[in-house]
């Protein structure tokens, strides 16, 4: 079951407020999902999760069928048992990660065959068998299984012709997800996902397509793989504002926090990407006045805060009161700095909460602009704050 209620669109722009009406709960759009592949967001507990106001999250059909296996998630009664995670959950179709295992699979009209990375097994993912492990896991929102258009085929820019040749199996592709998604009877919600790789044209056919196989919510694939950031701007201002306004539209794999303000602008209203949890593990924090790499020695000695007007628990400690607000809860840049060179788990333990969030009150921030009718100010107010400088 999904339902989708528009409650305000911004006159300057394709930004929309939403609320999402899944069969584990209720999810208010623009959205961030953080990414919990392996059946956890890496490093974070659920009640963590909880606490910074997530309200979905993403699990992976590839990665899950290889481990634990389909046997103990369904032993589980599906992933939300198994994970303890009992709001919504998106998992994407396997297509995507099979495709980045490069050499060792064979793409055909029926399906991909691949070898396990983990022991070897020669394995088969099609449509119907990815509806078929998706209905297992029992997430809220089921992705199609696609083939995620290269930007690169062997070192060279992807051809119109080879685009086209990928757009048109993905859209095969989605009529026998949706039926086989429907002979199971899955009671929750499929996705079809456009494709077209950098061209506008093959875009709109993929999104025509999909738009008259009438899901009831979409998807747009095929950027965030490696292809420059204007190209990957072209196809966001291109094709999301393209599709149903009454229907939700996720931008898959995007991005920065610049990126997410800009989808928003172009009309999207879920997103999903590693990079808050992987740029936390690599020391990388996200601040309001831009990037900030604790490992640099300028931070060893400093008592500030990563972010003084951040209230999470890395920043703000249980108490949750921001350092400018006065608050001295949280834990220093000195101590963060002292951790992440020590190797200690705790570093990206915190280091993730704090990248976390500050996606998901990146996105709190952007709805309560909606709501109050101020979207363009609070853009430019982003902007300007994080051109500043840490
Ligand atoms: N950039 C990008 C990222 C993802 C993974 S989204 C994800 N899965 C698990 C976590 N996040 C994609 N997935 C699919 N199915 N198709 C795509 O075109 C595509 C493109
Ligand atoms: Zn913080």
């Amino acid at each position: 079951m999904l339902q989708f209620d528009l409650l305000a669109t911004d006159p300057a722009s394709h930004a929309r407020r939403g609320r999402l009406t899944l069969n584990h709960g209720v999810v208010q759009t623009p959205i961030f999902m953080p990414v919990g592949t392996y059946g956890t967001v890496k490093g974070v507990m659920p009640q963590s999760l909880r606490d910074m106001g997530a309200q979905i999250i993403l699990g992976n059909t590839f990665h899950l069928w290889m481990r634990p296996g389909l046997d103990v998630v369904q032993s589980f009664g599906g992933l939300h048992a198994f994970e303890q995670w009992d709001k919504p959950i998106l998992t994407d179709s396997g297509g995507f990660q099979v495709w980045s295992l490069g050499a060792m699979r064979k793409i055909t009209e029926e399906g991909v065959y691949f070898q396990s990375p983990v022991n070897g097994d020669k394995l088969f993912m099609s449509p119907e068998v990815s509806m078929q492990i998706q209905t297992t896991l029992n997430s809220d929102i089921v992705m199609q299984l696609d083939e995620c258009t290269p930007y690169e085929t062997q070192g060279r820019l992807t051809t119109e012709a080879e685009a086209r040749k990928s757009m048109e199996m993905s859209r095969r592709w989605a009529l026998r997800s949706k039926a086989e998604f429907e002979r199971l009877g899955n009671p929750n919600a499929l996705f079809g996902i456009v494709q077209g790789g950098m061209f506008e044209h093959l875009r709109q056919e993929s999104l025509q397509a999909l738009v008259e196989m009438d899901f009831p919510g979409y998807a747009i694939g095929g950027v965030s793989v490696g292809e420059p950031k204007d190209e990957m701007l072209r196809i966001m201002a291109h094709t999301p504002h393209r599709l149903p306004a009454t229907k939700p539209r996720y931008l898959m794999g995007v991005g920065t926090p610049e990126d997410l303000v800009d989808g928003v602008a172009c009309g999207v209203d879920m997103f999903d990407c590693v990079m808050p949890t992987r740029n936390a593990r690599n020391g990388t924090l996200f601040t309001r006045y831009g990037d900030l790499k604790i490992r640099n020695a300028r931070h060893r000695a400093d008592h500030q805060p990563l972010d003084a007007t951040c209230t999470c628990h890395a920043c703000a400690g249980p108490q949750g009161i921001a350092w400018n607000d006065g608050g001295r809860g949280g834990f220093s840049r000195a101590y963060l700095h002292h951790l992440e060179r020590c190797g200690e788990m705790l570093g990206p333990m915190l280091t993730s909460i704090h990248n976390l969030h500050y996606y998901l009150n990146l996105m709190q921030g952007i709805r309560d602009a909606l709501d109050a009718g101020t979207f363009s100010q609070f853009h430019a107010q982003f902007k300007a704050d994080r051109a500043r400088g840490v």
